[in-house]
């Protein structure tokens, strides 16, 4: 994310717009919760996606329970908060595939996010490598998002899994036709790790109302959204969302060079809880992974600097900038003042 322009008390100023993304009605956007660490996930994002030099800012989610120091931690890191209240799905005795699922439901409430007219969601366990700032060109009116796996054992619980059916590779072992038992085979189903999608009060005021009659299921907010928006759901490469278990399950449909974006969702695969126990953890490639995301964590020249902009009378000499932005941007996280001409 390119750095901010703010006013600053005192003067007669008017925030000359030095860079052309503060007022963009397109953001990435990411949810957090809970006072856990979580937030590690969120600040390694916010630096990663200003390592690809994206031209849009991150909005997050925050629900109540998230403390006063991490919320101070993101916005130092050039985030903007939103809070958020927490949705609940209806009462229900589902066993969720994670308890924890049950708070994902919070998720619904970034459709009220109407400043924008695209998003780009994103879970705060994923790491932007390449910038993928053309996703928000993709033609309006559907929902984009990557294609999941059925393999693991958090899928243990569907017919799919039972069989050995996943849409990966759905010639492998193919789904039993005209079968009563079985029925049709599951929809093109997608992680709600990361979407493209379009705010609206409409659709946001649907979904709350849609969900209130929907009995919910082992992956909560992620079943629902596929249920909600298959008909206008349409499949984006995996490069855009790489569910670590692609790694082991569907080598074949992997070329990790050009993977762009890695959804750190595999059991014991969080980074910034990573301790190499849980099965596959001992990969190469997942100790590729991980240490690719603390690279970027702990990058110091990655963290957010604050660009200040004062302007001068109409009368004053318009002055070149550009110097003054590279070495304010070559300074980790400090605060510059300059003066701009006044705007046109
Ligand atoms: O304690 C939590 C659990 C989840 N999340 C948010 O909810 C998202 C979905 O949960 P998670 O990524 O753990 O699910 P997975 O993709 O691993 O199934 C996370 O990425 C976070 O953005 C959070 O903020 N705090
Ligand atoms: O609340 C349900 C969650 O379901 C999804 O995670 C799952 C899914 O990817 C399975 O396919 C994997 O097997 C599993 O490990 C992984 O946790 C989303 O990543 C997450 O954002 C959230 O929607
Ligand atoms: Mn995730």
């Amino acid at each position: 994310m390119a750095p901010e322009i703010v006013s600053v008390r005192g003067q007669m100023v008017k925030p000359t717009i030095l860079t052309n993304n503060i007022t963009s009605n397109r953001a990435y956007v990411t949810f957090l919760a809970g006072n856990g660490d979580y937030v590690k996930g969120v600040v390694g994002l916010a630096k990663g996606l200003r390592k690809v030099h994206t031209a849009y800012p991150l909005v997050v989610a925050v629900l109540p329970d998230v403390p006063e120091e991490h919320r101070r931690i993101l916005e130092a890191q050039g985030c903007i908060l939103r809070e958020i209240e927490p949705v609940y799905p209806p009462e229900n005795q589902t066993q969720f595939a994670m308890a924890y699922y049950v708070i994902n439901y919070s998720k619904l409430r970034i459709w009220k996010f109407v400043e924008y007219e695209k998003m780009i969601y994103l879970d705060s366990d994923i790491q932007v490598y390449d910038n993928i700032d053309h996703l928000f060109d993709l033609a309006d009116g559907h929902f984009y998002a990557v294609m999941d796996c059925f393999c693991e054992k958090t899928w243990s619980h569907t017919p799919q899994y039972k069989i050995g059916y996943c849409q990966q590779c759905p010639d492998k072992v193919k789904w039993p036709n005209n079968d009563e038992e079985f029925g049709q085979p599951p929809s093109l189903y997608f992680n709600a790790g990361m979407f493209v999608f379009e705010p609206g009060l409409d659709s946001y005021q649907d979904l709350l109302k849609t969900l209130k009659i929907t009995p919910p299921t082992p992956f909560a907010e992620q079943d629902f959204l596929n249920m909600y928006f298959k008909n206008i759901y349409k499949p984006i490469p995996l490069d855009y969302n790489l569910v670590l278990a692609m790694l082991w399950r569907h080598p074949e449909n992997v070329k990790l060079a050009e993977v762009k974006v890695v959804h750190y969702c595999a059991a014991g695969s969080k980074p910034w809880r990573y301790k190499g126990k849980e099965d596959n953890m001992q990969r190469d490639d997942i100790k590729m992974l991980v240490k690719k995301w603390w690279d970027i964590y702990e990058d110091k020249s990655l963290d957010y600097k604050k660009l200040v902009a004062l302007n001068q009378g109409s009368d004053s000499e318009p002055i070149n900038l550009q110097p003054l932005i590279a070495a304010a941007m070559s300074e980790a996280g400090a605060v510059h003042c300059f003066i701009a001409p006044s705007a046109a």
